[in-house]
């Protein structure tokens, strides 16, 4: 059944490649569109029947384009099957389908009232038809004031396409979106509802395919998804005969006065990921701090950056360089220390505000700025980095080379050929040290033998998963500490 409400695959488009497919498929031609309106709308009351929806009391909303003639056509095949509902437009239909759509359900004696706030009252499901991917610049002030109803109306909500307000490419909400409960993507699926704000907006994404599967696939895919099966055979089962000096060695380098938490985050997190050996250098007073409990990092107190601190570098395979660094001299100078020695290396922290000042490339580097940071390394605002974060991480690879993850819902990682979206984890991350972890398994991974591009993406992944698992006792209050159990189990996932 080409109309039917597909797994999600892992390809993710921007709007432009899904209209030329559908281009492609309808050549303009606006039977053949009104058919994909059709099947949209089956597409729709299918999931609303999976979802054990209907027979609720529906509102559905539609808007003046296609997305509008959406829910007009999932209007009439309600209508038909009996179930409760009401229709609120919120302006005229501007299009031949919607016209269509809305003729078809007056017909079969559907009435479309006009847009009230009171129409809302009791519904128990909102169907979102109000705009899609036809959305242009900031939300005009009515619309913005219907999305707030809905978004107050308590209800169960299922945005068809896009949540209304949500930017299909870069998942930008300006200045508000509807919140929804599911999301029923057309077509294909979007970039933009994997990240950034649609992250909290489009909630379960579901795909209706429409049958434009063929045509879609002459496109090369804007982004690709990645879940936990991007763990599956990726490490594989240790040799019996392996020993510590195999499994890869790390240094950790950060931690300036009053931040051993830091490092001692991302060694243990290091650890945990696989690491043979782990050394951490930081201030010498951090040595009890550092471990208390994990005795199995090994410690060098550094007071001055001298010739020492460039031969300790040369005994890692890969080093970490940020946590808890600080921006003194002694951080600094650490950050020298780290641009003299050819090592495969993991920044993040204050070593990206270091990088920043003093711009450079590097091939065998993983950046992992937080959006702050990404901002100070490519001299913008946060703002402009969140606006379009997959035009901000493409810049930032540009510019620096190596593998750039850019931190946040939805992470992104990018190599210079492909972006891939990691839409794992949740708000329990947003506590301090949560990065130092990621580092330090990232640096693990690689340290055990993946590429950069690989190792950041199973890194993200393994710290994503293990941050869910985490959460199924709190995302409030959820520590980075809380994650280790978890990630030893991750990087094992693959065996079991
Ligand atoms: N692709 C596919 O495979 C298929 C796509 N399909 C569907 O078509 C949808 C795309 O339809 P579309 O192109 O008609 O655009 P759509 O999102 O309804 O919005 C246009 C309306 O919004 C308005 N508007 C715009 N910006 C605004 C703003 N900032 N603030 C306020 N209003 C704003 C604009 O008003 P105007 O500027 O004209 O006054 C216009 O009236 C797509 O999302 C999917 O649901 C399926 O039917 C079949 C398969
Ligand atoms: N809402 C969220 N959903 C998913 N991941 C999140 C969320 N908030 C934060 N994270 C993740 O948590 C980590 C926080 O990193 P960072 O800001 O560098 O923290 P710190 O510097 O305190 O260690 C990043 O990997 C980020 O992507």
């Amino acid at each position: 059944m080409p109309n039917s409400v597909s797994s999600l695959p892992m390809a993710l488009y921007r709007r432009e490649q899904i209209r030329q497919a559908e281009f492609a498929v309808c050549q303009g031609d606006s039977d053949a569109l009104y058919q994909l309106v059709e099947q949209a709308a089956d597409a729709a009351l299918a999931l609303l029947r999976l979802e054990s929806r209907l027979g609720l009391q529906t509102v559905l909303l539609a808007g003046s384009g296609n997305n509008g003639a959406d829910a007009l056509a999932l209007a009439r095949l309600m209508l038909e099957r009996g179930l409760p509902l009401r229709v609120l437009a919120s302006a005229d239909g501007k299009t031949v389908e919607h016209r269509r759509a809305q003729k078809s359900f007056e017909a079969a004696g559907g009435v479309v009232e006009p847009y009230s706030k009171e129409a809302l009252d009791g519904a128990e499901v909102i169907i979102d038809g109000l705009l899609g991917s036809g959305t242009n610049g900031e939300l005009r002030a009515a619309m913005a004031g219907i999305i707030q109803d809905i978004n107050a109306s308590g209800a169960w909500v299922l945005s068809l396409d896009l949540p209304s307000g949500v930017d299909a490419d870069t998942g930008n909400v300006n200045p508000i979106a509807v919140c929804a409960d599911m999301t029923l993507s057309f077509g294909g699926l979007k970039q933009g509802l994997f990240t950034s704000r649609a992250r909290h907006f489009a909630g379960e994404v579901r795909l209706a395919s429409l049958g434009l599967e063929a045509a879609l696939s002459q496109e090369t895919p804007s982004a690709q998804r990645v879940d936990g099966r991007f763990l599956k055979d990726l490490l594989g089962r240790r040799p019996r005969d392996s020993h510590k000096g195999q499994s890869g060695k790390v240094t950790v380098m950060g931690g300036n006065h009053g931040m051993a938490g830091a490092v001692r985050l991302a060694g243990e997190a290091c650890l945990r990921a696989g690491a043979g050996l782990v050394t951490v250098i930081s201030q010498p007073e951090h040595q009890l701090t550092v471990n208390a409990n994990r005795p199995e990092l090994m410690f060098w107190g550094c007071e001055l950056v001298d010739m020492e601190v460039y031969l300790r570098l040369g005994w890692a395979d890969v080093l970490v360089l940020g946590p808890g660094l600080g921006r003194d001299d002694w951080g600094y100078n650490l950050f020298k220390a780290v641009g003299m020695s050819d090592k495969p290396c993991v920044l993040d922290a204050d070593a990206l505000n270091f990088l920043a000042k003093e711009p450079r490339r590097q091939q065998n580097w993983v950046l992992t700025p937080h959006p702050g940071e990404a901002a100070r390394l490519l001299d913008m605002s946060v703002a402009e980095v969140e606006q379009d974060r997959f035009a901000a991480v493409q810049k930032l690879q540009q510019t620096y080379g190596g593998v750039v993850l850019l931190k946040g819902a939805g992470t992104l990682i990018c190599d210079g050929e492909q972006v891939v979206v990691a839409p794992v984890g949740n708000p329990g991350l947003a506590s301090g040290g949560c990065g130092d972890v990621l580092s330090g398994i990232i640096a693990a991974l690689m340290a055990q033998g993946l590429a950069p591009m690989t190792a950041t993406i199973a890194g993200v992944v393994v710290h994503g998963e293990a941050a869910d698992l985490a959460a199924a006792a709190g995302e409030r209050g959820m520590l980075a500490s809380d994650l280790m159990p978890f990630i030893r189990q991750l990087v094992n996932s693959d065996l079991i």
